[in-house]
């Protein structure tokens, strides 16, 4: 995939980037880890007071990121406006609390007595440089998610984002630039993925953090695991919704198409699974399929604009198979199910409703990765659960119910990062982030991933003993 911005709704090229040679990633290698010397001696007030100017200048900029985010990959604009605004929060919320979560721990003296040690210090100390390979569906929240954390922690970063949010990418260095972090402390690497595993076998890159498909985080592990480094992996997801008898089944319908639309349906923890008890299921279908049908689809830098173009042509022709996979065996499509006429060369596709599902198709094991949502009819919560853990992902799910057994019961069983009770999943700065089986392992967010960037070192300190007169 060459590195350059397409426009999603009209399929022109923009611009296009030459990727850096192999001598100027390593230069740039280079870079990280000298800098990366200076960056951990300079103490968290001065790491957050840069954090905090990066927020302020990304509050100044949101217009304009926003634009080009939508731009090269076709996000509704007052989304990607709510993701630069989201990410400003999220360097505040780090710049607060990575003191407090990175703070040396002193085990009990009664617990460490027997040690022999006069005094113990579990000390949170930087990894180093770490690589981080981001997908372009949030090209702004990925990145800060993890530069925040890991940047307040003390690491360098260098930035391989996906080809086609180049522009996104050199903004993030620009801004960390400009915010007056050392040179060095955030690069963004133009390089396509062919480029990836020099970079993570380079002695001078400690570990990676990926955030992309299962194929893309298999092949950096089995790198990262030759290498002995450590890697953060954050792949697909395919969330189950699930709508007992006892939720408000209005609430729970309106919500799932946000659930399920949110950036064009192109969200790794969207709401795919929708899980509905026989009890509720028309009610909810039909609620849920005029809010689907309500949608405004167009260009995605009008303000009234709800879903825009998919990011690539590749995406939108995979989502089709998906979709025209289940039709021919058998699903029938509420509304939707097909390109909306009248989008000329724009990667659009319409909001769609699909029931009748069954395990033979496509789309029961894969993640539709665009506004399509497969609608299952449950006898109870045992079926609600067997389905919702039918799939190889374990990313988040959500689950309406006011039922107080119930919610324990799913709370134990849902096999994924999240359970999300009456609400739909989103992610905090506070909450941990991050999934179970095919999607990934490690946590970001919150103390978790500030953690994670962190090489854990237990300091034992014996008893001095008396000096020599
Ligand atoms: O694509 C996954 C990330 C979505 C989010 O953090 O809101």
């Amino acid at each position: 995939m060459p590195i350059a911005t397409v426009d999603p709704t009209t399929g022109e090229t923009r611009r296009t980037f030459e990727p850096l040679t192999a001598e100027e990633t390593g230069r740039r290698i280079a870079l990280a880890r000298r800098a990366f010397e200076e960056h951990r001696a300079l103490g968290f007030a001065r790491r957050a007071r840069l954090l905090e100017r990066a927020a302020d200048l990304l509050d100044e900029d949101r217009d304009s990121i926003a634009r080009t985010m939508t731009t090269e990959m076709g996000k509704p604009i007052t989304a990607a406006r709510a993701e630069a605004a989201k990410c400003a929060r999220a360097m505040r919320w780090y710049a607060a609390h990575a003191p407090a979560l990175l703070a040396d721990e002193h085990p009990s003296a009664a617990d460490t007595e027997d040690s022999g040690a006069a005094r113990i210090v579990v000390r949170y100390r930087p990894v180093g440089v770490v690589l981080a390979v981001m997908p372009w569906n949030f090209p702004l929240w990925q990145v800060v998610r993890f530069a925040a954390p890991a940047l307040m922690a003390g690491n360098t970063a260098l930035l391989k984002h996906a080809s086609n949010v180049p522009q996104t990418a050199l903004y993030l260095e620009e801004l960390f630039r400009r915010a007056g972090w050392p040179e060095g402390c955030f690069q963004s690497l133009l390089v396509g993925s062919g480029a990836v595993e020099a970079v993570l076998r380079d002695p001078r890159v400690a570990a990676a953090t990926l955030t992309g498909s299962e194929g893309a985080g298999r092949a950096v592990a089995a790198v990262a695991g030759d290498e002995v480094k450590k890697t953060v992996l954050e792949l697909g997801g395919s969330d189950p919704y699930l709508v007992m008898p006892s939720a408000d089944v209005r609430r729970a319908a309106d919500t799932a198409v946000t659930a399920r639309v949110q950036n064009n349906g192109q969200s790794c923890i969207a709401a795919k699974r929708f899980i509905v008890h026989t009890d509720v299921h028309d009610a909810f279908c039909e609620r849920f399929t005029e809010g689907m049908r309500a949608l405004t689809v167009g260009d995605p830098l009008n303000e009234a604009t709800q879903i825009g173009p998919l990011a690539t042509e590749q995406g939108r022709e995979d989502l089709e198979a998906l979709v025209d996979d289940a039709v021919r065996r058998g699903a029938t499509a509420l509304t939707g199910g097909r390109r909306p006429p009248g989008r000329g060369r724009g990667w659009f596709y319409e909001p769609t409703v699909l029931t009748g599902i069954r395990d033979t198709m496509r789309i029961h094991r894969e993640e539709t990765f665009g506004p399509v949502a497969a609608v299952y009819r449950v006898a109870d919560a045992a079926e609600a659960v067997a389905l919702a853990n039918d799939t190889p992902f374990g990313l988040s799910s959500s689950a309406w119910t006011r039922d107080e057994g119930e919610q324990e019961r799913f709370a134990r069983d849902i096999e994924a990062g999240g359970v999300f009770f009456n609400g739909m999943t989103a992610s905090h700065p506070a909450l941990p982030f991050g999934g179970v089986k095919r999607s990934g392992y490690g946590r970001e967010l919150s103390a978790h991933g500030i953690r994670e960037f962190c090489e854990v070192t237990t300091l034992w300190y014996g008893p001095a003993g008396e000096r020599e007169p």
